[in-house]
C-alpha cells in the first residue's frame, strides 16, 4: 500500500502539520494529497465515521462488538480510520511491524512510527492514502510519550534496549525497559488509547541462572524463571507492568486491553548480530569455530513472522478483548530447531563461511576461563573503549542451555499462523546477508 510520507522533524515530537515534505517537489504531491483526502473524507461520511480527519471514532463507531457501529466498520473495512503508534518503529523488528502493517492492515489512516533515532527509510515511504509521522522521541520521556499516543487506537511497543553484551549500563536498560514501558501505559490510559500490544522477550522465561533446559515448553510449562542479568530481569518487569495493566480503566471510561509477545530469538533481514557473525568469519579466513555442542537446541523465528503476529495481535485484539486481554503468546514459527550456532550456519554457509569442528574445539572450561577473561578485560577498558564480545559468561550459558517452544495458544486465540515458510525465511535472509547490507555495514 503506497503511504504518504509527512516526515515531522520539528523537536521531539512532529505532528501532521509540521512535517517537512520531501524536498525539490513541484505541486503535485500537494494536490494529490488533496484528491487522497477528499476521497478519504468520502470514505468517512459513507461510513459515519468523523467528517474532519483530525476528528476521532467515539467508543461506538469504533466498533464495539455486537454493535451496530461493529458491523458497519466491518462493513466499511476500507475507510481507513485508525491511528497506530509503533515504538521503536527503526529498529530491527519495528522496521518489519512499521512495513508489515502498511502491507496487511487496511483500516489504517496514520502510522506513527516514535523512535530515539529516526532511520532515513522513513523517507522513502511515498505519497499515499496512509499518513506515516516519524516522531523522534525518548520513552523514558513521559510527555514525549504522551504527545505521541495522543489520539492513537492501537500502540504497538517494541522499543528497548537489547543488550547481553554490556554495551549498555544497567541503570540505563532498566530506565529504558521498564520506565519506558511504564510512560507508555501510563500515555494510553491518560490518552484514552485502548489497545497496548508489547513486545516481550522468550527470556522473561529463561534459560534461567541453573541452566534448566526448556525443551518444546508453551506458555503454561512450569520453569523457574530466575534472572540475574539486567536485560532479561528488565523484560520480565515490563512485561508484568503491561499485563497487570490490562483492565485499568482509560479517558473515556473504557478499558485498556494489553497483550504481550515473546519472540525467542529474532533473526531475518537487519539482524545485527547474524551481520556480526558474518563478519567475524570473514575476518577468521571463512571459517568460525565451534564452542556449543550440537545438541543444545534454541528457537529461532523469522523477523517477518513476529511482524505479522504483532499486526494480527492488533488487529484482533478489539474483538477478543476479553480472551486475549492481559495474555502473552510464545512468538514462533517452523524455523528448525538447532543449536544457535549451527541455525546461523543455515545463512552464513551459503555466504562462503564453514564452521569448524562437529563438537566444541574448546574444554567447556576453557571457555568459562576464556568468558572471565572477556570480562575482566571489558572492566579494565571501560574508561578506554568499549569491549564487548559476543562471548561472555551469560552468552555463553545462553548458548549451552536448550529452550525450544512448541505452542498453539497464538493459533487458537487470535488465529496466527506463520505468513512466511520456512524456505521463504531463509532465502530471505541468505540473499539480505549476500546483498550489500549484509557485509558492508
Ligand atoms: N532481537 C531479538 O532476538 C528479540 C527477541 C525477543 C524480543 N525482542 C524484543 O523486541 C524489541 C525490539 O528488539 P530489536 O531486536 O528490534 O532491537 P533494536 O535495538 O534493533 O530496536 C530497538 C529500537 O528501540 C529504539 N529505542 C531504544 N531506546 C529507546 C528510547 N529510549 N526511546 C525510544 N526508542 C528507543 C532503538 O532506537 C531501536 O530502534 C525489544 O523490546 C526486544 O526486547 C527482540
Ligand atoms: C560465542 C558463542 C558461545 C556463541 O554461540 C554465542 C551465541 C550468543 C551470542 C547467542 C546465543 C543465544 C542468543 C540470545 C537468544 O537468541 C535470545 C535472545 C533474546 C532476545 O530478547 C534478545 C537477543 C537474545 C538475548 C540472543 C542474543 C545472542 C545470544 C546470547
Amino acid at each position: 500500500m503506497p503511504v504518504d510520507c509527512q516526515v515531522a522533524t520539528r523537536g521531539r515530537c512532529g505532528s501532521r502539520g509540521g512535517g517537512q515534505r520531501a524536498r525539490g517537489l513541484g505541486w503535485a504531491p500537494f494536490l494529490e494529497r488533496a484528491r487522497r483526502e477528499e476521497k478519504r473524507a468520502e470514505g468517512r461520511r459513507r461510513c459515519g465515521g468523523p467528517a474532519s480527519p483530525g476528528g476521532s471514532l467515539s467508543s461506538g463507531q469504533r466498533g464495539r462488538p455486537g454493535t451496530v457501529a461493529a458491523a458497519r466498520m466491518a462493513a466499511c473495512a476500507e475507510a481507513p480510520e485508525l491511528v497506530y503508534l509503533v515504538t521503536g518503529g527503526c529498529g530491527f523488528l519495528g522496521e518489519h511491524v512499521v512495513r508489515m502493517l502498511l502491507e496487511q492492515e487496511p483500516r489504517l489512516r496514520e502510522l506513527r512510527v516514535f523512535d530515539l533515532r529516526l532511520s532515513p527509510w522513513l523517507e522513502e515511504l511515498k505519497t499515499g492514502p496512509v499518513q506515516v509521522t516519524a516522531i523522534q522521541g525518548d520513552v523514558t520521556q513521559a510527555h514525549e510519550v504522551a504527545a505521541a499516543v495522543s489520539g492513537a487506537h492501537v500502540v504497538i511497543h517494541t522499543a528497548g534496549v537489547v543488550d547481553v553484551f554490556g554495551r549498555v549500563s544497567p541503570e540505563t536498560i532498566y530506565k529504558v525497559n521498564v520506565q519506558g514501558t511504564q510512560n507508555v501505559i501510563e500515555a494510553c490510559v491518560q490518552m484514552g488509547t485502548r489497545f497496548l500490544v508489547h513486545t516481550s522477550s522468550m527470556e522473561v522465561v529463561g534459560p534461567n541462572i541453573k541452566g534448566q533446559p526448556f525443551h518444546r515448553g508453551d506458555e503454561d510449562t512450569p520453569y523457574e524463571a530466575v534472572h540475574k542479568h539486567p536485560y532479561p530481569q528488565s523484560k520480565a518487569q515490563a512485561e508484568r507492568l503491561v499485563l497487570e495493566a490490562n483492565g485499568r480503566e482509560v479517558r473515556g471510561g473504557l478499558t485498556l486491553v494489553t497483550c504481550a509477545l515473546r519472540p525467542t530469538g529474532i533473526y531475518g533481514e537487519g539482524h545485527q548480530i547474524m551481520r556480526d557473525f558474518y563478519r567475524q568469519g570473514l575476518r577468521l579466513g571463512g571459517r568460525l569455530f565451534r564452542a556449543v555442542p550440537a545438541s543444545v537446541e534454541h528457537g529461532r523465528v523469522y523477523v517477518g513472522n513476529v511482524a505479522w503476529m504483532h499486526v494480527l495481535v492488533a488487529r484482533e485484539l478489539e474483538q477478543r478483548a476479553a480472551l486475549m486481554g492481559g495474555q502473552v503468546y510464545f512468538c514462533y514459527d517452523q524455523s528448525p530447531y538447532k543449536s544457535y550456532e549451527d541455525f546461523n550456519m543455515e545463512f552464513l554457509g551459503p555466504c562462503g563461511l564453514r564452521l569448524v569442528g562437529t563438537r566444541p574445539l574448546l574444554p567447556h572450561w576453557l571457555l568459562v576461563l576464556l568468558t572471565a577473561l572477556n570480562t575482566l578485560l571489558q572492566w579494565l577498558l571501560r574508561p578506554l573503549v568499549l569491549y564487548a564480545p559476543l562471548l561472555n559468561p551469560y552468552t555463553l550459558a545462553m548458548a549451552n542451555t536448550t529452550f525450544t517452544v512448541s505452542t498453539n495458544k497464538a493459533q487458537r486465540h487470535f488465529g496466527y499462523k506463520p505468513l512466511f515458510s520456512w524456505e521463504v525465511s531463509r532465502a530471505r535472509t541468505i540473499l539480505w546477508l549476500q546483498g550489500k547490507e549484509g557485509s558492508a555495514q
